[in-house]
């Protein structure tokens, strides 16, 4: 059997240095305990969409990595914005109450991938491989990479006190979270899972959750630690307003296509600005256009 730390013990963050892996060992992945912690992840995901393993990073690691996002969350880029669920312009003709046309202020902040020191915590629990294996299998991708994209491959989201992350649907299919900051009131993660499928927009089910309707409604508070698994691209959610402090979280970006880069206009619609390697993946595009 391959000895899965051998070339991670070399380094100062291994595995077992990152995570707990006495409650989640995620360095032994032919091992009984490892079969039963995937099948809880699957069953969350497969069930409500959702799979919360509290506590999964190491205590003096969870503070490292708060003191590193401390650091960089004045830099972050402050979006503030008037969004519908899809962060899409509806039709014309679109009847007011239409989910499509129903608006709501977003403000937060996103500390930028390029921003993390490739030899800090942040960095080395992102590209962290038996992370990255777990993740795969837990939503069935045969195998996932990490994020190259240099802005987007992972962020902190800094949400200030008072500001709610409204109602939405993710542009991809699922979100690895970690919390960092957490406020004792607010800042929950609320969400109505399966609402709508690849065929299916379940316009009227949206529209009941957008007045109110609590009836499936499920509610998780991320605390530092914790580690989420979330498929957001079908399950309408928000983040309500942190009370009394921000809210901090981190999010890791992993695809299945190891090239997998954003094109130069959507990174200066996201980022005011674009990376040289967004022009180069401009450029390949043209040519293989
Ligand atoms: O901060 C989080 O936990 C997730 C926020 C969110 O829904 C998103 O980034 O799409
Ligand atoms: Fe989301």
């Amino acid at each position: 059997m391959a000895d899965f730390t051998t070339d991670l013990s070399t380094t100062e963050f291994s595995t077992s240095t990152l995570f707990d892996v006495e409650t989640y060992p995620l360095n032994q992945p032919d091992s009984d305990a490892y079969g039963i912690m995937l099948e809880q992840a699957i069953t969350g995901l497969d069930t409500v969409s959702c799979a919360q393993l509290p506590n999964f990073i190491r205590p003096e690691i969870v503070e490292a990595m708060q003191r590193e996002a401390a650091e960089l969350a004045d830099g972050a880029v402050f979006h503030e914005a008037n969004l519908n669920p899809y962060f899409s312009n509806p039709p014309e003709d679109t009847p007011e109450d239409h989910p499509l046309n129903r608006f709501s202020p977003r403000r937060h902040g996103m500390v930028r991938g390029d921003k993390f020191a490739r030899d800090g915590v942040i960095w080395a629990v992102f590209q962290n491989p038996d992370l990255c294996r777990f993740v795969a299998q837990a939503l069935w991708y045969e195998k996932l990479y990490t994020y190259r994209d240099p802005y987007a491959c992972t962020n902190v989201n800094v949400q200030p006190d008072g500001c709610e992350f409204a109602w939405h649907f993710d542009n991809n299919d699922f979100t690895v979270s970690f919390g960092l900051k957490q406020s004792d009131r607010g800042g929950d993660l609320e969400y109505v899972p399966n609402l709508r499928s690849r065929e299916n927009e379940n316009y009227d089910a949206v529209k009941q959750v957008l007045d109110g309707d609590r009836t499936n409604l499920r509610t998780l508070k991320l605390r530092p630690g914790d580690l989420q698994l979330f498929r957001g691209g079908y399950t309408l959610h928000r983040v309500t307003a942190p009370q009394g402090s921000e809210r901090q979280s981190l999010l890791l970006s992993y695809v299945t296509n190891p090239t997998d880069i954003t094109t130069s206009d959507k990174a200066i619609r996201i980022w005011g600005e674009a990376h040289p390697d967004h022009f180069a993946r401009d450029e390949q595009l043209a040519q293989s256009g």
